[in-house]
């Protein structure tokens, strides 16, 4: 006798579409699915986008998303969520709302990763919406995942140091955050890669990484997140969710290929390319 299926954990995805399916929904589907859990998803916006840049940037009606959201908490219940692109101030207070309907950051563990920019510079977010994020959703949240950039924006701190990254996680967490998660991505002329988590009782955690050289890294935030948001949806603590993401996202850049005239995604393919019929 065959034993029945498990149903695996349920992650839910709150973000952007990528027509060239290398950021947003489609890389945090891809880490859903390679870290093991469903992947449910509420669009908020679509991209018309390719590995070149964003040309288009359409937002849903706010009520769609947040029914979206409450029509899968309603259902098959959600195990962990995440946010990214958000686009309008109005879209970021339908998640506030739909979100403390359905436990978002409270009985559920949430990851607001503050999406403001396309890595080629084009903006995903209203700029008069960045204070529903600071002062709505990130106190929400039980982790933020900001890169430099976005660190910049939210509280004003110019990362380019370990001290320096260490004050805008407090910052950060001084927000409402749980936790904070600068990422150091953006901080070339090092051979490594330090992203740093702060917890609301100051901890402090250290993941490191060797510094690739690739101009190929496009989706590698909602990677990141996403897979950390997987890695909650499995109920690990959350250092431990994020050392998982960032196990992922090393081997994800590692195995970054080219595509089209620009910047190639990072690559979940290493986990499944083995299959055969
Ligand atoms: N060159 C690299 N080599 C190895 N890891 C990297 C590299 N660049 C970024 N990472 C990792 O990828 C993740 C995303 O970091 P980054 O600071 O680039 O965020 P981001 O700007 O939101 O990402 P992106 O714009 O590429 O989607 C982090 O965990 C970081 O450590
Ligand atoms: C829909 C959507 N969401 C997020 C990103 C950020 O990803 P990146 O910084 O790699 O361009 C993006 N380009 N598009």
């Amino acid at each position: 006798m065959t034993a029945e299926p498990r149903t695996p954990p349920v992650a839910l995805a709150i973000a952007g579409t990528d027509s060239g399916g290398g950021a947003g929904i489609t890389a945090d589907v891809r880490a859903f699915t390679a870290c093991g859990v469903h992947a449910a998803v509420a669009i908020a916006a679509v991209t018309v986008q390719n590995s070149v840049g964003v040309s288009g940037f359409h937002p849903i009606p706010p009520d769609v998303v947040a029914d979206q959201i409450r029509t899968v908490a309603g259902d098959m219940g959600i195990d962990a969520a995440k946010t990214g692109m958000l686009a309008s101030t109005e879209i970021i207070e339908a998640v506030v709302a739909a979100g403390d309907e359905v436990g978002l950051g409270t009985r559920i563990p949430f990851v607001v990763d503050p999406v403001a920019a396309s890595m080629h510079g084009h903006p995903l977010l209203a700029p008069d919406a960045l204070g529903a994020l600071r002062d709505d959703l990130i106190p929400r949240a039980t982790l933020v995942t900001p890169n430099l950039d976005e660190v910049r924006l939210l509280v004003g701190v110019e990362v380019v140091d370990d001290d320096t990254a260490r004050e805008a996680a407090r910052a950060l967490v001084a927000l409402g955050a749980g936790a904070a998660l600068v990422k150091g991505g953006h901080l070339e002329g090092s051979p490594e890669v330090v992203d740093l988590l702060l917890t609301a009782d100051g901890t402090e955690h250290r993941f490191t990484s060797r510094r690739r050289e690739t101009k190929h890294s496009h989706g590698g935030g909602d990677s990141l997140a996403s897979a950390v948001t997987a890695g909650l949806a499995r109920g690990l603590p959350l250092v431990d969710a994020v050392a998982l993401g960032k196990a992922y996202i090393t081997r994800a850049v590692e195995h970054a290929y080219p595509l089209g005239a620009g910047h190639g995604p990072v690559s979940a393919l290493w986990s499944v390319a083995d299959w055969e019929p």
